[in-house]
């Protein structure tokens, strides 16, 4: 799109618009423009915004870096770095007047003022993502200042009751008790861990430290609250932290009481803070602060920017907020990498010097210190207790974190039971896996029981890159759909029919039903068509039509399945290059997946897609750093 596009998009226009936080509210994230999707078009509402600068003065080049601050907020970055415009953008001649030209506009201001556009080290914000990028940098930094508490070192010691000793090597640190550590004596403190590393493991033992030491001091029990940014995530995080309970519960020493102190449920994070309606601003915030001591919000590698910097707001001085989550993981559909950012600029598992001699035995291995006090509030767990050594899917998660494409490629060519690796993604070849997949998916159509039918949708899933095109899931659904309608004779147009597999795209608090929520709809006796899914108490059974917006879910895309996990996982790519592909978005896929992994994807198509990173703009490590 060129320049006198936006001129010709100027209309009325009376009031600013937003930016994208507001391009349509609630609306399902578009997961394929995200990520490093440099989609080099202008929306309309980046046009409109441009527009807008226009009317109020703003000459063709500052207008059109309204337009450009806009577009970088949608590509998920959460400001333009002035030195690196596309030239499809901006041609290389304006790029060189560009400066001058934002320095004379009284729409746009430095660091403090209030001017709809912030030039700051030069990068180029919408005001509102410049103030949540300070305002949560200046709330981590102010947890992080906090003295440190004192930490009984005994009670983590593995060997203690707590954590268990290595028995292959029993003065091995135990990171799970140096995170435990870690978040005992901090405010802010973020444990990081791919699938099944004991993140929750860990968090229920923190819990009953902090339980136990309130009880034995005759304090009041810390009030605590668990959240997750999905329903689907939260929902997930009860399970994990009951498991978690039952199973410390089965040691001798263990008090029942504590149980009555943590959350039999976890929350979304709009419902934690009290989002929602036509304002931003959350109910609670840093003058109306949350009520808990503690804060512990899980998959916090899917918070954006603007939701990490309300929470981080709204936590009270004397809290603690841990951040759970998976640093290598795709970021957030919307703008910001906050986890990752935090995690990559902390470092694995360094810790200051002062950090290192009071968790004294607990680290075995001396360490150079980290010079940063961000290092001491970062802690990766590395051992997953469900890929262990052998398995397949485990080493390739670890070799594509790595960037070590000779070592994946050796993967999918050797046979493994774990892993089956399928070297094309042709029309040919997803025809002959829906041909696989509608055998399979066969049951849910001859299924009677919701139980079991929703016991099968959780065996497996197909994971694609994309949504539209032959590797897409919009296409896996309808051929899918189309394979069973011929064998089991229905017409495969019917919005409704018997075993059909729905994703719920949205949260809606009337219903109960959540961004990420999977049903299945069976007819009953009566040959009507009730929609059920799982819940906290039990199954529940919708009428179709009361259901919020959802899609067929035989395939979903990769961005669609974080929080989630199946039995086996199906990952398809496209033959084609996008620039969605990155190591990110391939790790969490193959993630997904606990005892099988099928990949479909050409060997060039894997090569590209584990060497790129994605790259999010941002200067939230600058600030957390300064
Ligand atoms: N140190 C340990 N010793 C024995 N079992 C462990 C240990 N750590 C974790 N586990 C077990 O491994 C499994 C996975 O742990 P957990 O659920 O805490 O991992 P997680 O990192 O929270 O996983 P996810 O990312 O899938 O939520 C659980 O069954 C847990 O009991």
């Amino acid at each position: 799109m060129n320049e006198s596009h936006t001129d010709d998009m100027f209309d009325n226009e009376p009031t600013m618009p937003q930016g994208p936080e507001q391009r349509q509210p609630n609306a399902e994230p578009m997961p394929e423009t995200s990520a490093v999707a440099e989609d080099v078009g202008l929306s309309d509402l980046d046009n409109a915004l441009a527009h807008w600068a226009r009317r109020h003065g703003a000459d063709k080049l500052v207008a059109r870096a309204f337009a450009l601050a806009s577009w970088a907020v949608a590509q998920g970055h959460t400001c333009l770095d002035l030195d690196r415009i596309p030239t499809a953008l901006m041609s290389a001649t304006n790029q060189k007047d560009l400066a001058a030209a934002l320095e004379a506009s009284t729409l746009v201001g430095g660091p403090g003022e209030v001017r709809p556009l912030i030039v700051d080290q030069g990068r180029l914000y919408l005001q509102r993502y410049h103030a949540y990028e300070t305002q949560l940098a200046e709330r981590l930094r102010e947890l992080m200042a906090a003295a440190p508490n004192p930490v009984d070192i005994d009670r983590l010691k593995p060997g203690h009751g707590l954590f268990l000793a290595d028995a292959a090597d029993p003065d091995a640190t135990n990171w799970q008790a140096v995170a435990a550590f870690a978040a005992l004596r901090h405010r802010f403190t973020v444990i990081s861990g791919g699938p099944g590393t004991g993140k929750t493991y860990t968090i229920v033992r923190l819990l009953r430290v902090l339980i136990e030491a309130a009880r034995a001091e005759s304090r009041e029990p810390p009030l605590i609250a668990l959240a997750a940014p999905t329903g689907k995530a939260a929902a997930r995080m009860v399970e994990s932290v009951r498991n978690g309970l039952d199973n410390m519960a089965a040691d001798p020493a263990f008090d029942n009481a504590i149980l009555d102190h943590v959350p039999q449920n976890a929350r979304t994070l709009h419902r934690l803070l009290g989002l929602g309606g036509a304002t931003t601003r959350p109910r609670f915030n840093a003058d109306n602060p949350l009520p808990y001591d503690v804060v512990i919000v899980d998959e916090a590698s899917m918070v954006d920017l603007p939701m990490m910097a309300k929470l981080a707001d709204a936590i009270r001085n004397n809290a603690r907020l841990i951040l759970l989550g998976d640093r290598y993981q795709l970021a957030s559909v919307e703008s910001g990498s906050v986890l990752a950012e935090i995690c990559s600029n902390a470092g694995v598992n360094r810790f200051t010097a002062d950090q290192q001699a009071d968790a004294g035995a607990l680290i075995a291995q001396p360490m150079e210190p980290a010079t940063h006090v961000l290092a001491d509030h970062v802690v990766t767990l590395q051992t997953s207790r469900r890929f262990n050594a052998d398995s397949t899917i485990g080493r390739l998660a670890a070799a594509v974190n790595a960037g070590d494409v000779a070592t994946a490629q050796e993967l999918f060519t050797a046979r493994h039971d774990d892993l089956h690796y399928h070297d094309a993604s042709d029309a040919a070849a997803i025809s002959r896996l829906m041909d696989r997949l509608a055998d399979d998916y066969a049951a849910l159509v001859e299924a009677t029981d919701p139980t079991l039918a929703l016991a099968e949708l959780g065996k497996q899933c197909v994971l694609t890159a994309v949504r539209k095109g032959t590797a897409g899931s919009e296409t896996i659904n309808a051929g899918i759909t189309e394979r069973l309608a011929r064998r089991f004779d229905f017409n495969p147009a019917m919005a409704w029919y018997h075993g059909r597999p729905v994703m719920i795209r949205r949260n809606d608090y009337r219903t109960g039903l959540y961004n990420g929520d999977v049903g299945v709809a069976l007819c009953n006796e009566s040959g009507q068509i009730r929609v059920w899914f799982e819940g906290d108490n039990g199954l529940r059974a919708f009428l179709p039509s009361a259901l919020p917006a959802h899609d067929t879910v035989y395939a979903m895309t990769i961005h669609k399945s974080q929080g989630s996990e199946f039995d086996s996982v199906t990952l398809v790519l496209p033959d084609y290059d996008v620039p969605v592909l990155t190591r990110e978005l391939f790790y969490t896929g193959l993630t997904r997946g606990r005892a099988r992994l099928d990949i479909y994807a050409s060997q060039q198509t894997l090569q590209q897609t584990i060497v790129r990173r994605v790259t999010r703009i941002s200067g939230l490590a600058t600030r957390l750093r300064s």
